[in-house]
């Protein structure tokens, strides 16, 4: 259980402003980032992360400000970020390395909970039986289950992820969203999410953000995401590559998320 408020956000690169007063609150939610490239998710990831000081405002994880890095904030990237030669068991073990040194975690010289944590963290991933498998010799979808493992054995009280399925084929990207969404409502984590795919974000996330030249163009519930404001957020059909119906109307992908959208309302009623 915990809570993540932005408050005012502001951050500026010299002449650009990445991300300008941006708020919003979540708590015990899958909250998803939307928003065109150079929209600023990445930068309040970061933000969210300690890895970038705002230029004003703050975040807050359960009113304490983040300010540099936490051990109780996960992070999955979109490029994996393991060690390629050794085992995902090894690699999950390091999300410890806060309590550790790396070479202590190489030779397995870790307190046993933490050596627990990593199976359990592994299972949850999916991944148990291939726990002792060289991560090099992993598929792209199994790197980033093993990235999940590695940010739950942090055992943190916030998960950030950012982009974790863009470099992923259409099947491996529903596989891992759907691990990191058990991981987190197992954990009782908050999570939030960057993602380019619209459709995917609609299927698993419980809260939406969206964010246009660094400022949120909305945040709303699952009920209350429309084709309207996906198409308000992307702008132009062409900005995003959708395929536009021939009458000229709504886009296919929006139509899609519509119908995804009545699914999963259908499946909680
Ligand atoms: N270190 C930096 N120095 C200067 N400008 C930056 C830096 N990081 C980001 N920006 C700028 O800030 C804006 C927001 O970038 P950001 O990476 O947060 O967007 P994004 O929504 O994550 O985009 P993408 O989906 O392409 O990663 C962009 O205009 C970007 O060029």
């Amino acid at each position: 259980m915990s809570t993540l408020k932005v408050e005012n956000l502001t951050k500026e690169y010299g002449d650009v402003i990445a991300l300008d007063e941006v708020s919003f609150e979540i708590e015990d939610e899958f909250a998803v980032l939307l928003g065109e490239s150079g929209a600023g998710k990445s930068t309040l990831l970061r933000c969210a992360n300690g890895l970038t000081d705002p230029t004003e405002g703050a975040i807050y994880l359960d009113d304490e400000e983040i300010t540099g890095s936490q051990s109780d904030v996960g992070m999955i990237f979109q490029q994996h970020n393991l060690v390629d030669g050794v085992s995902a068991y090894l690699n999950a073990l390091t999300g410890s390395l806060d309590h550790v040194s790396l070479v202590r975690s190489l030779f397995q010289w870790q307190p046993r909970e933490d050596k627990l944590r990593a199976l359990e963290a592994l299972e949850t991933v999916g991944l148990l039986d291939e726990a002792h498998q060289r991560v090099s010799q992993m598929s792209g979808g199994q790197q980033q289950r093993v990235g999940i493992a590695r940010a739950l054995v942090q055992d943190p009280r916030l998960l950030l992820a950012d982009e974790p399925v863009a470099s992923l084929d259409p099947a491996s990207a529903e596989t891992v969203m759907g691990y990191l969404r058990k991981a987190a409502m197992e954990h009782n984590v908050t999570a939030l999410v960057s993602l380019h795919q619209v459709n995917i974000a609609a299927h698993f996330g419980d809260r939406f953000i969206g964010l246009r030249d660094g400022e949120k163009l909305f945040d709303v519930g699952r009920d209350e995401l429309t084709p309207e404001l996906i198409d308000e957020l992307y702008g132009s059909v062409e900005t995003v590559g959708l395929a536009e119906t021939d009458d000229g109307g709504a886009p296919e992908e929006a139509d899609a998320v519509e119908e995804l959208l009545e699914e999963s309302r259908r499946v909680e009623a």
